[in-house]
């Protein structure tokens, strides 16, 4: 919930007076660059404050999990396998303990052979896959996805579109690839820091298409 926030980023006021609700389920949010969506995601993970109002996120040291753009801003461990085993640390297993069960998480999606695997040998897309893999293995309630879809390729794409849908926690996407939140209960247009359209996501993408044609012409 976010009630009366301010956000200032260097010089440039991001949101002014910025309030919502954010219940739903699944939650797109949308808008051209520099629109706020990567703020609005800083702010929920507490990763900025804002100078005025007031932001509740759920409680937990570890409740709101955010997936970066860039995956390179999230990857702490050299070896895959490693990365994962930090999700795990709630758990409180060996290292053997937690080193099987990253294995088996992998080998059940066909990625067995990835555990060893340097981050540093990885693609782009392939980096964005272990993020989102740590990002579901960490107890979180809450997944914040900013444009996860950018570095994928199709068959990616609809990899991680399903999992996001048989995902149980409540998840956030910000994306430019409207096809990937047409369908949720909920999509969110922002424009200069401003709620422009705020409703069940055909109608808020349709209006954001045309919107974008219209400029266009
Ligand atoms: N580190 C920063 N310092 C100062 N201003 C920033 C910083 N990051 C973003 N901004 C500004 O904040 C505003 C919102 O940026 P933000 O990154 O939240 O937009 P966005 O909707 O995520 O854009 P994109 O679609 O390009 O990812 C923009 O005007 C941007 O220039």
């Amino acid at each position: 919930m976010l009630d009366g926030v301010r956000l200032q980023r260097g010089s440039t006021v991001v949101f002014d007076g910025l309030s919502l609700q954010l219940h739903e389920h699944r939650i797109g949010l949308i808008g051209d660059n520099g629109a706020g969506k990567s703020s609005l995601f800083r702010l929920l993970c507490a990763l900025d404050r804002p100078q005025e109002g007031r932001i509740q996120a759920p409680a937990g040291p570890q409740a709101v999990g955010m997936m970066f753009q860039n995956p390179d801003d999230q990857i702490i461990f050299p070896t895959v396998e490693e990365e994962l085993a930090l999700s795990l640390q709630h758990l409180s297993l060996t290292r053997t303990q937690a080193q099987q069960h990253v294995r088996e998480v992998l080998q059940a999606r066909g990625l067995a052979h990835w555990a060893p695997r340097a981050i540093a040998s990885l693609s782009q897309g392939q980096r964005q896959h272990v993020c989102w893999l740590a990002l579901v293995l960490a107890p979180h309630r809450v997944l914040l996805l900013d444009e996860p879809f950018a570095s994928l390729d199709l068959p990616g794409q609809a990899l991680l579109k399903s999992e996001i849908d048989k995902a149980p926690q409540q998840v956030l996407v910000s994306t430019h690839v409207l096809a990937h939140v047409r369908h949720f209960e909920r999509v969110i247009w922002l424009d200069q820091g401003r709620v422009r359209a705020d409703g069940a996501g055909q109608e808020v993408c349709a209006a954001y298409e045309a919107d974008v044609a219209s400029r266009s012409t």
